[in-house]
């Protein structure tokens, strides 16, 4: 028997925040996998894995935890005995069957990793506007609840588990554990890490400090420096490892360069077309841009591939007592998890972050606030720390000149990404990094 009625579920679908095909005409809804949890207990429900098929692009699975209601289809996230039952499933590493595989649940346990929680357990949802659901136990760890499934090895959960058992950084709310659906629709469901609090993320606290008149706090060039020096160190962590095929660093060979150089000039063709139509000259510019990735494929190949954060933006760094923390390793949403997970320069995320300083100084401005010293001190603070935290790692080029080429190319990656984002989520925004392709200087 299916736990859903599946004639309501295109209606449901519609109107949950975390559906992504809102705007697709769908074709059909079909259940791929189930359990249900707690049968005896205060919540009976179900963990249904659904697939929607759409008239026309590639069907997606969601997960949908739900309650057998009269009335239609109950959110059992909604309720606070079900949350506790996902979350103990994880704690005690169960395993339940489910129709055509298993669920199983995984607890670290390093010494590192040991959390005492109250009982009764309190539970907080936490309310701000996220793709999935995130529930908050005890003010002491946070349940993510994973809703658009993908399949493959989950970037987030492999990275955090690496980092917790493999790598002594600790600049990063520790994963403590994860839900797997195994079979075939094998996919991450949930991922529980350390729940820091009182964090600012540093979007919020680097706009706080841009908004100030005159010059930047005191302190906050220190932190930037700061948080240079913490990237660096999630490099070195991320590339310490050699025994583990998916982590070990590969040197960066010039078919590598040829390869990023392509793909950035592949996509420079379809998005500077588009980004033409809110800014005409950006036209013009298409050479002097297409010179930066040129040049990225042929640099002398120096230092290495390696895992790398692969979404690095202010949004994904917390600020709580005075330290930096990393978070959110799933990497870019558009790209599928094989593509998240291929090593890469960590330049990459060098340039995600100083995106970010650009976006924050093109915010503040919008709002109104007066020109003045912010963005360049930001950015050389940043490259100061992190450049001091990696000098002479292997994963880096060997010389400044390529460092520079190669750190250009990839924020002309990011810039065209984030053209694509923006025409796809917020309108309103393309013309910030239109404005900054246009601000690109001649390559040197
Ligand atoms: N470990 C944590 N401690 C405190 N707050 C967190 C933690 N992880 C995430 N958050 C908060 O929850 C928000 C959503 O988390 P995120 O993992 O980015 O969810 P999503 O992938 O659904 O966007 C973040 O912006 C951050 O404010
Ligand atoms: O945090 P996500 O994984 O959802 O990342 C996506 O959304 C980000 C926006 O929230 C987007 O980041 C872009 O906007 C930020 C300001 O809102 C800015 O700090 C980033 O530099 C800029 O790239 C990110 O690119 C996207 O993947």
């Amino acid at each position: 028997m299916t736990p859903v009625d599946l004639t309501k579920l295109p209606e449901y679908l519609k109107h949950q925040r975390w559906f992504a095909g809102k705007a697709w005409p769908i074709k059909s809804v079909s259940v791929v996998d189930h359990v249900t949890l707690d049968a005896e207990g205060p919540c009976a429900f179900s963990l249904a894995v659904v697939e929607v098929t759409y008239e026309l692009g590639q069907p997606e699975r969601y997960l949908l935890p739900v309650k057998p209601s009269a009335e239609g289809i109950q959110d059992a996230l909604e309720e606070v005995d079900c949350l506790r039952s996902v979350f103990s499933l994880i704690r005690e590493q169960r395993s339940v069957p489910s129709s055509s595989g298993r669920i199983q649940g995984e607890w670290i346990s390093t010494p590192d990793a040991h959390v005492a929680l109250p009982d009764p357990l309190p539970v907080r949802r936490l309310m701000v506007e996220q793709s999935n659901t995130s529930v908050v136990f005890g003010e002491k760890v946070i349940l993510k609840i994973i809703r658009k499934l993908e399949a493959g090895v989950n970037p987030e959960h492999e990275m955090g588990r690496f980092l917790a058992t493999r790598t002594s950084f600790r600049s990063t709310p520790m994963l403590l554990g994860a839900l797997t659906l195994e079979g075939n629709a094998g996919a991450t469901l949930a991922i529980v890490h350390r729940f820091v609090p009182n964090a600012v993320d540093g979007w919020k606290y680097t706009l706080d400090q841009f908004r100030r008149a005159g010059e930047l706090g005191g302190t906050f060039l220190d932190e930037m420096r700061e948080l240079g020096r913490r990237i660096g160190e999630l490099h070195h962590a991320l590339a310490s490892v050699n025994d583990d095929p998916a982590f070990a660093p590969e040197p960066l060979l010039q078919e590598d360069l040829q390869r990023w150089s392509a793909s950035i000039l592949g996509e420079m063709g379809k998005t500077l077309a588009d980004a033409s139509r809110v800014h005409v000259d950006i036209e013009n510019q298409r050479e002097r841009l297409m010179e930066h990735a040129r040049r990225l494929a042929h640099v002398a190949p120096s230092g290495q591939k390696i895992r790398i954060h692969g979404d690095l933006h202010l949004g994904q760094v917390l600020r709580s007592d005075g330290q930096w923390l990393i978070f959110d390793f799933e990497g870019e949403p558009a790209r599928n998890f094989t593509q998240r997970r291929e090593k890469y320069s960590p330049m990459r995320d060098v340039a995600g972050m100083l995106r970010s300083f650009d976006y924050a100084e093109a915010t503040v401005m919008l709002e109104g606030n007066a020109p003045g010293p912010r963005l360049v001190p930001t950015r050389e603070a940043f490259l100061e720390g992190y450049r001091e935290s990696t000098r002479g790692a292997a994963f880096l080029p060997a010389d400044d000149a390529t460092f520079w080429t190669m750190l250009r190319a990839f924020e002309l990656e990011k810039l065209l990404y984030e053209v694509r984002y923006e025409l796809q989520n917020r309108p309103d925004w393309v013309r910030i990094p239109v404005q900054a392709l246009l601000r690109m200087e001649e390559p040197t």
